[in-house]
């Protein structure tokens, strides 16, 4: 900016200027999404239009480039739906999320894809990984681990029966409100719904403050604030989606008992995903059932010094699987040292399963 404009029309004028050249730079930047898509198809006609290695690439650019006023994770945010319109121009992509519409879930799915997706609400886990299985949806969103409550067992359990990919991941900081209805009375209110999983996550907050209302466990946060709409002495745990989608009054907000409370999801698709730069591998490994077995497959990781994220152990379903030892770990399968790993590894293990290499979480 050059000179400084001294009151509200000119200041006015000024952000119509700016509007309109935002607006024909959009343009011109969907127009060379259109011109990408062209050739991809010409490349391959079974092509995929989605890549979130590229994706990454741009969000941590403008993150870089940002120098404010705005924080970095807002331009992100803003450049996260400029690029989910313009993949919708080249091919609109279903996504499905464990439902109903409402949950986190469905949160971390409009955070990763942007709002021009489509997203399909499915009723459980397993469903979700049949969908994409299936064809009927491009990707899937399903939660795998949360800082207060632990791993997501059925997700894990799900990859152990798929040839799913893991092609993302998304982390969500997961607020915990205390809704009631229009016509709740709030010096009333004898019974909370909520998913065991947020209950757990507030439950100092609950014993402080409602220690003799009656907890309900439900599927999820999204079917607890449904059912308080109609009920004048219930309340519901829940997040700003819920809250949304049934209008319903927060009567305590941020109620969940750790500051920190965040859930990672994982993005599931058919896609092995390129290098982006800063990416993860997730593996799936099993041992012999013999002394020194967990340590034999640690070691090669420790000796290259590979840096592990995450390791959880699954009881094994089948006679071949004794432990089942599921593994995060910085790098990409196609990095020349963790393929030298992974080999060793391989030597080790009754069976080695590599679930996807993929863009370490932006947003
Ligand atoms: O670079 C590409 O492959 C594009 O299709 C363009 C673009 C973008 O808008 O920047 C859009 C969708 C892809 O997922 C990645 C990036």
């Amino acid at each position: 900016m050059t000179d400084t404009p001294i009151n509200l029309d000119e200041l006015r004028e000024r952000i119509d200027h700016l509007d309109g050249d935002i607006l024909r730079l959009i343009s011109e930047r969907a127009e060379c999404a259109k011109q990408v898509a062209e050739i991809k198809t010409k490349a391959d006609p079974d092509t995929v239009f989605y890549r979130p290695e590229r994706e990454a690439q741009v969000l941590r650019r403008i993150m870089a480039l940002n120098k404010g006023p705005l924080d970095s994770e807002e331009m992100a945010r803003l450049f996260r739906e400029i690029m989910s319109a313009c993949l919708a121009l080249e091919r609109p992509i279903k996504v499905a999320y464990l439902g109903p519409e409402g949950t986190f879930t469905q949160q971390a799915a409009l955070k990763h894809f942007g709002e021009s997706a489509i997203s399909l609400p499915m009723a459980a886990i397993d469903e979700v990984f049949r969908e994409v299985e299936a064809g009927a949806a491009n990707y899937g969103v399903v939660p795998v681990e949360n800082s207060t409550e632990g791993v997501v067992n059925h997700t894990l359990d799900s990859f152990m029966d798929s040839s799913m990919r893991i092609c993302g991941e998304v982390v969500l900081r997961i607020h915990q409100h205390l809704l009631i209805s229009h016509n709740t009375r709030r010096d009333k209110v004898s019974r909370v719904y909520s998913h065991p999983q947020s209950f757990a996550q507030c439950r100092k907050w609950l014993d402080a403050h409602f220690p003799s209302a009656e907890r309900v466990p439900v599927a999820s946060n999204a079917e607890a604030a449904r059912l308080v709409k109609s009920e004048w002495h219930s309340a519901a745990i829940a997040g700003d989606m819920a809250a949304k989608l049934y209008d319903l009054e927060k009567i305590a907000e941020k109620i969940e008992d750790r500051p920190d409370n965040s859930t990672r999801f994982l993005i599931i698709g058919n896609q092995d995903v390129p290098m982006s730069g800063e990416d993860k591998t997730s593996i799936v490994v099993a041992m012999r059932n013999q002394p020194g077995a967990l340590h034999d497959l640690l070691e090669p990781f420790h000796r290259h010094q590979i840096d592990l994220t995450r390791l959880e152990t699954r009881p094994s379903r089948t006679g071949v699987w004794n432990y089942v030892f599921f593994i995060d770990f910085k790098g990409h399968c196609e990095d020349p040292v963790v393929e030298a790993v992974l080999e060793e590894v391989r030597l080790r293990a009754a069976e080695l399963k590599v679930l996807g290499s993929y863009p370490m979480g932006v947003l």
